[in-house]
């Protein structure tokens, strides 16, 4: 039987047949984030709908909460959000772990009409903030940090933001730009970024904040590979469907993949701006079929090993640790490239993951901006999570093929996902376990 709440160590089930599962994930994250920010900043009340109720969203809704918005989530399918007539200043925001809090949130306190304080948890006091708070400085906001450009900081908003334009280095996350831009529509005179450094990743990020802006009636432009520009004037009132988190999903189409099943994820988007539809020519390309339906997304595994390859995610990365379970299941070599910034992660990931698949007897070599994986055979082992969600998928779908894996703190994955041991288990179970070690058959 499942256990309801998540076990200190859980042992990763693995089937003994193809597994024929019908999967719903929670709603993506990135979207709820963006629907939230915007709606806190709209010209009227929103309607936020299949939300998804997670650890970062839960810090997001707190965060506008204290900055004057009205949020009712009581209900699961619908929540309300009444922006506040000002941002409320004088507050303390605690971001958790949300890439999306600590970076989405400042640009809205510096229009707020007092001190806002931003602190999170330890892990999170190591991720960049501080192209964002330069470019709030730049523009006239006072901003206290310890000198790290990450939390703990406070921006000190007096009411207004002229906006104008900035010139900052987006090289460590895409968020940065995101979150100038999400922000930009409420100053005085909207907001040109220009990015300096080398390449800003996670392109599909940034499509979906330039799609959800459009959406709500802001003109947001990329008129170069280097600038956006988002004009002033109001957000307009909105009432939008939360798609499902993709990102979420594909620990789930990996279990088709590497088991040879068939995993039909309902619901999944025609169109999306969301890094896993990447996901679905990967996997047709490591030998999956992958059908689009009416009522959703169908991943049949194939027969044999998945094919080896190299990916670069530079655009994609949220989905690099569930690339390298496939990877280290495939039958030959393969490179995972362009994600350099997974360093500045939840944790480092790319160290993670090579810590993890060490610790599995694969081989592993971890290059400047990502891996290089040559499968080998696996033996199970107590796998570490490093207090990041994605880090418990990879060990989920490296157990659905390995036997033996044991995950330490598969809660962590609540950060997205609650309860995703659960559904996980569930997904597993249409499949015949596989006989433990050494019990004959
Ligand atoms: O804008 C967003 O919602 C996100 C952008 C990406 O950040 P990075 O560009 O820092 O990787 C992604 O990894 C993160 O999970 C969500
Ligand atoms: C990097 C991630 O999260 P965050 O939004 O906290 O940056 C992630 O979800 O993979």
């Amino acid at each position: 039987m499942p256990t309801t709440t998540a076990p200190d160590l859980w042992t990763a089930p693995r089937p003994g047949s193809p597994v024929d599962a019908v999967v719903e994930v929670p709603g993506s994250k990135s979207l709820t984030n963006r629907w939230l920010v915007l709606a806190a900043l709209a010209d009227g009340p929103c309607t936020v709908r299949r939300p998804l109720r997670s650890r970062d969203s839960e810090r997001m809704v707190d965060a506008l909460r204290l900055l004057g918005a009205q949020v009712d989530d009581t209900s699961d399918d619908a929540w309300t959000v009444v922006p506040g007539v000002a941002v409320r200043g004088d507050v303390r925001i605690d971001a958790g772990q949300a890439g999306t809090v600590m970076r989405f949130v400042p640009p809205v306190a510096a229009m707020a009409d007092g001190p806002v304080a931003f602190d999170g948890h330890e892990t999170a006091r190591l991720r960049p903030v501080g192209p964002v708070l330069e470019a709030l400085r730049a523009l006239g906001v006072r901003v206290e940090d310890e000198g790290r450009g990450t939390m703990p900081f406070t921006v000190h908003g007096r009411g207004r933001v002229a906006g104008g334009e900035v010139a900052l280095d987006a090289s460590a996350s895409s968020q940065f730009v995101s979150a100038l831009l999400l922000a930009g529509a409420r100053y005085e005179h909207g907001l040109t970024v220009r990015h300096t450094g080398s390449a800003v990743p996670s392109a599909a990020h940034l499509d979906m904040t330039l799609q959800v802006l459009a959406e709500v009636g802001v003109r947001a432009t990329h008129p170069d590979p280097v600038t956006w520009r988002v004009e002033p004037g109001p957000i307009t009132a909105f009432d939008r469907t939360v798609e499902p988190d993709l990102s979420s999903a594909a620990p789930f189409l990996a279990l088709a993949a590497v088991t040879g099943g068939r995993v039909r994820l309902r619901g999944w988007p025609r169109e999306t701006t969301q890094p896993g539809a990447w996901l679905v020519g990967a996997l047709e390309r490591m030998g999956a079929t992958c059908t689009l339906h009416d009522d959703g997304l169908e991943v049949q595994g194939p027969r044999r090993p998945l094919r080896g390859g190299d990916h670069d995610l530079s655009d994609v990365g949220e989905l690099t640790p569930v690339v390298a379970a496939l990877a280290v299941l495939a039958d030959g070599p393969s490179r995972l490239a362009g994600v350099a910034h997974l360093r500045g992660h939840e944790t480092d990931r790319l160290a993670a993951l090579a810590a993890e698949i060490t610790r599995l007897g694969g081989s592993v070599h971890e290059t400047a901006d990502g891996l290089e994986i040559t499968p080998t055979p696996l033996r199970g082992a107590q796998l570490r999570t490093y207090h990041d969600h994605r880090m418990a998928m990879f060990a989920a779908v490296v157990g659905a093929a390995v036997p033996g894996v044991v995950v330490q703190d598969v809660a962590t994955a609540d950060k997205t996902f609650p309860g995703f041991h659960l559904a996980w288990e569930r997904a597993v179970a249409t499949a015949d376990r596989a006989r433990p070690e050494g019990v004959p058959g």
